[in-house]
C-alpha cells in the first residue's frame, strides 16, 4: 500500500456502491499533517469556487489536531473566505468548556481561535458539541447537536410529494436523508482499535439511529462522549481518514481490505471500514500506518 496513491471502489453502506476510495501514503506523520492541511485548505477553496457555505467536520486526535496546526501556519489560510465556512465536530469528549482534553479546546488552540481573531470566521459558525457546562448528559448533548445540525440540513433527499397527491395519505411522511448539512469534508482520526469519531468496535453506539449518539464506557478516555453516527458520517460528500503510526497498520489494512471471500471488513469489528463518503473516501496515511 505504500508508494503511489491507489484507488479502489469503496464499500458502500450495506455493501452498496459509494464514491471512489483513494489511499495516499506520506513518508512520516509530519509530512502527512502538512499535506492533509494543504489538501483541506485547497478543498475549501475549490468548493468556494462553486458554492457557499462550506461545511467542514473536524476531528480530535493527534494527527487531526496536528493537521489543524499546520493549516494555521499555511499561507493558503489567508486565501479562504472564512466568513462562508462552518466548522463542526465528528465527536467530542464530554468534558466542561475549556477543558484541555476537549477536542474543541485543542482545535481552537491549533486553528479555530486564530481564524476568528484574524481571518473573519464568524464565531457563530463554530458548532462545538455541547458538554457538561451546558447539558446534563451525553444523550442531551447528542440531542442538542442533532438539532443544531438540522438547522443547516439542506439535502434531505427527494422532496416529499404534496399531501394532496392522489393515493397519498394526508400527513404521511416520506423517508428523508439524515438531517445534517451536506458536509464538504469530514475529517476522522482512527484509533489503533479501528474506531473513528467515538464509534468503537463492538460498542452499542455503532448501531445508533439518528445523526448523533451519547456514548458511555468508551475504551479511550474519557468514558463519556458525544459522536456523529454512521448515518451522519456517510452523508458527507467527502470523508477523509487520517492516521499515522505502526500501531494503526493492522486496522488500516483491515478497514481497506476484504476477507478471503471478498467481503468488506465488518463495521462492528473495524468501524473505520464504515466511514465512507458519498462522493469520495480518502485515506491519508503515513508509511508506518500503511505498512500492512
Ligand atoms: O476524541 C477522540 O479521541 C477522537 O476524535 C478519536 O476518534 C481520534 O481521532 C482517534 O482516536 C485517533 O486519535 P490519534 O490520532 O491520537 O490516535
Amino acid at each position: 500500500m505504500s508508494g503511489a496513491p491507489g484507488t479502489a471502489p469503496a464499500p458502500g453502506p450495506g455493501g452498496g456502491a459509494a464514491g471512489e476510495r483513494l489511499v495516499v501514503v506520506h513518508p512520516d506523520p509530519g509530512v502527512l499533517a502538512e499535506a492533509a492541511a494543504a489538501r483541506l485548505l485547497t478543498r475549501i477553496l475549490d468548493v468556494q469556487s462553486v458554492r457557499s457555505p462550506v461545511h467542514v467536520v473536524l476531528t480530535g486526535g493527534t494527527v487531526g489536531i496536528r493537521t489543524l496546526a499546520r493549516a494555521a501556519a499555511s499561507p493558503l489560510v489567508a486565501a479562504v473566505d472564512w466568513s462562508g465556512v462552518h466548522l463542526w465536530w465528528g465527536d467530542e469528549r464530554f468534558l466542561p468548556d475549556g477543558d484541555p482534553d476537549r477536542n474543541e479546546t485543542q482545535a481552537r488552540e491549533a486553528l479555530v481561535d486564530a481564524l476568528i481573531a484574524g481571518h473573519g470566521l464568524p464565531a457563530e459558525n463554530v458548532h462545538a458539541m455541547p458538554g457538561p457546562s451546558s447539558v446534563g448528559s451525553p444523550e442531551e448533548g447528542a440531542e442538542a447537536y442533532a438539532a443544531e445540525l438540522a438547522r443547516f440540513a439542506v439535502d434531505r433527499g427527494v422532496p416529499a410529494p404534496a399531501a394532496s397527491e392522489p393515493g397519498r395519505d394526508a400527513g404521511a411522511q416520506e423517508p428523508a436523508g439524515p438531517a445534517v448539512p451536506a458536509f464538504d469534508v469530514l475529517l476522522l482520526g482512527m484509533g489503533p482499535d479501528g474506531h473513528v469519531a467515538s464509534l468503537f468496535p463492538g460498542h452499542e453506539g455503532l448501531g445508533a439511529t439518528g445523526v448523533t449518539v451519547g456514548v458511555h464506557g468508551s475504551p479511550k478516555p474519557p468514558p463519556e462522549r458525544v459522536s456523529l453516527t454512521f448515518d451522519a458520517i456517510r452523508a458527507a460528500r467527502e470523508v477523509w481518514v487520517v492516521a499515522a503510526g505502526a500501531e494503526k497498520a493492522d486496522r488500516a489494512a483491515a478497514a481497506l481490505g476484504t476477507t478471503t471471500d471478498g467481503v468488506p471488513a465488518a463495521v462492528t469489528d473495524v468501524p473505520a471500514a464504515g466511514a465512507v463518503g458519498r462522493g469520495r473516501t480518502l485515506w491519508l496515511l503515513d508509511a508506518a500506518a500503511a505498512s500492512r
